[in-house]
């Protein structure tokens, strides 16, 4: 196992702290896959608890006392026949992430990447966060008895998510800017040895996120589905799912590898206007807006491993606008009980918006990542509803008011 640079391919060691390449690229961990392929076999690992550590063997982690873990992962892979139906799909699933210890995939990453920060003795963990990320961390490092500082630009983090990150004891410090403000920030503290950084351009968190992938295919009877769609904000999750699919694949687990479909807010969409002019790279965006305030973001850090994801899959990106999120999450709530964050309905408003444009396969198996939990976000919520009115306690006028 080896740190390596998908840029110049130089190699690190793992017990190296280091968060890009002395070239400025971006790193990636590295196993050899041949060794876990002999290992590990299908009928060992589903006799193992559901989780992050059911893969234990693609995962970097030498001393397995030191794993901080607050059963993450195993989240349900629901069919949506509802959703499927309305849609004129065959087959449609939606992975929910919200189902994590903190309601998001980041504690995938943060199991992950808190056991490292344990194995190498640092006792300040931090981060930029959106929120998500955050909350997530914040609770990592109270069970493991660390510090933790996250930075949040002000005024733009949903409220559940800001009292999460409170209540777990980190120390929260809002900017007045925006999140790749607050990213270039806490990457500086991380170079001057203040903190060891836990935001995704840490490939050891990517490495507990690329078990969506793993679970997907391990639920669906080690067959990987046609079509993965998921939200996109600084474009590490797109990057480790796809990292998990190709693993999976060269380890004889799974024979075919899906399409991977990201997709952005229409106010902050610099993966997508790379991938519409078939470029490598992005053109950050500097004032990113959108009520998905998850993946508000403008210089995604990850940009070119998402985007080698898109390409190699035979993927593509698309943006959806505030009002097709909203109705989108609406939609999921009311047609399969599922209640997701904005940010979490861009893949369900992407799936629709691609079926319109006639991109997706209809035939094909689909899965919609949905992130975050809906309660992250209740202003979002209430905001898109009609509140109701309050009445007298009178049978008369409930049974009219029912029946309007
Ligand atoms: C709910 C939710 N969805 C999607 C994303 C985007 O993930 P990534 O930054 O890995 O692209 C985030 C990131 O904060 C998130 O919190």
């Amino acid at each position: 196992m080896i740190q390596r640079c998908r840029e110049c391919g130089k190699e690190y060691d793992v017990d190296e702290i280091i968060y890009n390449c002395e070239c400025g690229g971006l790193l990636e961990i590295k196993y050899d896959l041949e060794k876990i392929k002999n290992e590990v076999s299908k009928e060992q690992l589903r006799e193992r608890r559901s989780g992050v550590w059911r893969y234990l063997e693609y995962l970097p982690v030498k001393d397995t006392n030191k794993i901080v873990s607050l059963w993450e992962g195993g989240t349900p892979l629901y069919k949506c026949d509802n959703l499927a139906k309305k849609l004129g799909l065959k087959e449609l699933y939606i992975k929910n992430e919200g189902a994590n210890p903190t309601g998001s995939f980041k504690d995938r990453g943060m199991t992950v990447g808190v056991t490292r920060a344990n194995e190498l003795g640092a006792p300040v963990v931090g981060c930029a966060s959106t929120g998500n990320t955050s909350a997530s961390l914040a609770a990592y490092s109270a069970r493991s008895g660390k510090k933790c500082i996250v930075l949040l630009p002000g005024g733009k983090v949903a409220l559940g998510k800001l009292a999460q990150a409170m209540f777990y004891g980190a120390k929260v410090v809002q900017i007045n800017g925006n999140f790749d403000q607050a990213l270039v920030m806490i990457k500086n503290l991380a170079l001057e040895n203040k903190l060891y950084l836990l935001n995704s351009v840490n490939p050891f968190r990517l490495e507990g996120q690329k078990t969506i992938g793993f679970e997907i295919c391990d639920q669906l009877d080690f067959e990987a589905p046609s079509t993965v769609i998921l939200p996109v904000g600084n474009a590490g999750n797109i990057s480790a799912i796809w990292k998990g699919f190709k693993e999976f694949k060269e380890t004889d687990l799974i024979d075919s590898l899906p399409k991977m479909i990201g997709i952005q807010a229409e106010g902050a969409q610099p993966i997508v206007k790379a991938y519409k002019a078939q470029k490598d790279n992005i053109n950050p965006e500097d004032n990113p807006e959108t009520i998905a305030t998850a993946i508000r973001i403008g210089n995604p850090v990850n940009a070119v491993k998402a985007l080698e994801a898109i390409y190699q899959s035979n993927g593509l990106a698309e943006f959806v606008s505030d009002e097709e999120i909203t109705a989108a999450q609406k939609l999921l709530a009311q047609t399969e009980g599922i209640f997701v964050e904005p940010a979490s309905a861009s893949s369900i408003a992407g799936l629709i918006k691609l079926l319109d444009m006639g991109a997706i396969d209809k035939e094909g198996k689909i899965v919609c990542i949905t992130t975050g939990n809906g309660l992250k976000d209740p202003d979002a919520a209430i905001k898109a509803s009609t509140l109701p009115s309050e009445i007298e306690c009178d049978m008369e006028i409930l049974k009219k008011v029912i029946e309007e």
